[in-house]
């Protein structure tokens, strides 16, 4: 008897080639939904990561760690539906994904003009490539943009419609710009190539994971007043508005909501009652072009996605202090 692994043989002697074989049915690889989230190991994207692992999706986090940290996925790594890409969204990449969170860029204003040419190469390079890629995987986009898109804003509150004021050539404009730039393509890639896009405006959010060093006021005001005993530095006059959200609101409004556009929630800025010393105050001269005043108007949110911000300042606040003093304690040691 002999075995042979050459081509088989067809009845009447003639003999099968590869080509011809009936094709075996191929188990795909990955059954669940890919997602690529572009500055997942950042505040607000290892968050939003945290919620799709746990949605059962297979998370792809990318990030260059220049704001984000390995601290805020870590808990994440050894997650079988989980992996991490160290990548610059500047340059491209090849991936297969079925959805795409694209929050790659520095967020805070010091960071976003500590390097203002990297900034805007990150918003509009960043955006074409991972647009291109959407595209070829016929995958679905999402963009996280900012309110920084009205600039100082001179209409209130501010609706999706509203265009914005924003100085195209000044310290603030590789980020004001850079994400308007971000969505003109953004919308340009949808009317073109009929991709399924979605444009989020986030407004101010605070919560656990901000960096230590984030240097916006939530995060400034919680190490300098709350836990250090420091006074608060207010910029200007200290007369500037903002709305400020606890980041699982944000999270569930992109994650979920995202099927449209959707802006965020106004609340009233104030610490006063979650620390237990009297305040301090310092003045300190404020930033160019510091928004006066701002303030989403969030009737769309509500009406076509349902979404509206639940976690009151105050508890949100808490939150944040537990984990400021748990990570500031870590870092001198003292835990
Ligand atoms: O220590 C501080 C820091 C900031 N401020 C003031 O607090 C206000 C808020 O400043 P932040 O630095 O927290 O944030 P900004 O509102 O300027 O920008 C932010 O807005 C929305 C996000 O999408 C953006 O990513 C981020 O740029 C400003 O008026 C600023 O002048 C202080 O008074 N003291």
């Amino acid at each position: 008897m002999s075995t042979t692994s050459g081509p088989s043989k067809r009845k009447g002697g003639s003999e099968m080639t590869g080509e011809e074989r009936p094709a075996i049915k191929a188990k795909p690889r990955v059954e669940k939904n890919r997602v690529l989230v572009t500055g997942g190991a950042g505040f607000v994207g290892s968050h939003l990561c945290d919620y799709l692992v746990a949605r059962g999706d297979h998370v792809i986090c990318m990030d260059n760690f220049f704001t984000g940290s390995k601290d805020n996925i870590a808990h994440l790594l050894d997650r079988e539906n989980f992996e991490l890409i160290r990548h610059d969204v500047v340059e491209p990449i090849l991936l297969e994904v079925d959805q795409i969170f694209h929050l790659a860029c520095p967020a805070s204003p010091v960071h976003y003009k500590y390097n203002p040419i990297k900034t805007i190469k990150t918003s509009f390079i960043g955006t074409m490539n991972m647009l291109g890629l959407a595209k070829r995987c016929r995958a679905r986009f999402l963009i996280s943009s900012t309110s920084e898109v009205y600039g100082d804003p001179l209409q209130h509150p501010q609706t999706e419609e509203y265009w914005g004021n924003v100085n195209p050539i000044g310290e603030r404009s590789c980020y004001d710009e850079g994400k308007r730039a971000a969505e003109c393509l953004t919308m340009d890639y949808h009317r073109e190539h009929g991709q399924e896009v979605r444009i989020v405006r986030i407004f101010n959010t605070y919560g656990p994971r901000m960096a230590l060093d984030d240097g916006r006021v939530v995060s400034n005001f919680v190490s300098q007043q709350a836990l250090k005993n420091e006074p608060l530095t207010l910029f200007g006059d200290g007369k500037q508005t903002r709305s400020f959200q606890y980041v699982s609101d944000l999270i569930e409004g992109e994650a979920e909501g995202g099927a449209g556009f959707a802006t965020l929630p106004p609340q009233p800025r104030h610490t006063r009652h979650t620390h237990h010393h009297p305040l301090q105050l310092i003045w300190v001269e404020n930033t160019a072009d510091d928004p006066s005043r701002r303030r989403p108007d969030i009737t769309k949110a509500k009406t076509l996605l349902g979404w509206e911000p639940k976690i009151p300042l105050q508890e949100g606040l808490l939150k944040m202090v537990d984990d400021f003093k748990r990570r500031l304690r870590i870092e001198e040691g003292t835990s």
